[in-house]
């Protein structure tokens, strides 16, 4: 089954007088992984889709959806795949993927049938998907933690060591507009991205997992002189404007999955902000 929502694109003037319950429900993505269901959010900024795929006692396809009004979900879109779960298997039009924890998989436009499989149902997989609109098909690449690019964060005085996996990215695989990748918090740490930054030109959504059972996540949005802060449990996702910073502190380590869409593929294309600059 195949559930989705809508989220639409908000001005930061806007956004300075939503109450915590608003920006909740403008953000904040709960809920993504329920057995053997399909779990969309459709969101406005870059025409992104933040989605989970839980297969437990059967397959799941990924049907398309009203708001795409396509033949087929992948008719005018990409998309990226991470396993966050036990073992599973994407097939793409009859071809089988084996997507271990941790392991993702990018799939061009153009591709009919995706169809999601767990290997046992005593430890499900759990596909955290993002997608964006394509104008090109690009070839399906299954991309292993081998081979990702991996960039060393922080240091442990600042609370913020992390190790960065860029896993959907142009280095590694063509895309038309997706890029993503998995951030993982050295143990004793908490701050991702920070010093915190902005990038106009895409947007970017977070999915945080691995954060210990009864552990909070306190994720700061919003305009680096204007921020917001929204509390976040394991395997929670949140949305996050061209125009706002994106970073978070935990009440311990956690992991994070990054994705992003829009005018360009290039990762450094982000304006810094000093820490002493927030507001
Ligand atoms: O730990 C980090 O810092 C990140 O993972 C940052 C994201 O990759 C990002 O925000 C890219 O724009
Ligand atoms: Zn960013």
């Amino acid at each position: 089954m195949t559930y989705s929502e809508l989220r639409y694109a908000h001005h930061p003037e806007d956004v300075k007088t939503y109450n915590t319950e608003e920006l909740r429900n403008h953000f904040l993505i709960e809920g993504l992984f329920q057995d053997d269901s399909v779990r969309l959010t459709y969101s406005m900024y870059d025409r992104f889709i933040v989605g989970g795929v839980k297969p437990v006692k059967k397959a799941v396809q990924l049907e398309t959806i009203d708001d795409l009004k396509a033949e087929f979900f992948l008719q005018r879109r990409e998309l990226g795949i991470v396993n966050v779960g036990g073992a599973g298997v994407v097939e793409v039009d009859g071809k089988t993927y084996e997507l271990e924890r941790k392991e993702a998989l990018y799939v061009g436009s153009g591709n009919k049938e995706i169809i999601f499989k767990s290997s046992s149902a005593d430890s499900p997989a759990l596909f955290y998907i993002n997608s964006a609109p394509a104008h090109k098909s690009y070839p399906v690449k299954k991309v292993s933690r081998k081979d990702a690019e991996i960039i060393h964060l922080g240091e442990e005085k600042f609370a913020n060591k992390r190790i960065l996996n860029k896993l959907i990215v142009n280095s590694i695989v063509p895309t038309c507009q997706l890029q993503m990748g998995l951030t993982e918090l050295v143990e004793g740490n908490v701050w991702n991205t920070m010093p915190a930054h902005v990038h106009a030109r895409r947007m970017e959504a977070y999915f945080y997992f691995d954060l210990e059972e009864g552990q909070t996540i306190s994720h700061f949005m919003g305009q680096p002189q204007e921020t917001r802060h929204i509390f976040l449990k394991n395997h929670d996702a949140v949305l996050s404007p061209e125009w706002s910073i994106h970073s978070g502190a935990g009440t311990s380590n956690y992991s994070f999955i990054w994705g992003m869409a829009g005018e360009n593929l290039d990762y450094g294309d982000m304006d810094g902000v000093s820490p002493n600059d927030l507001r």
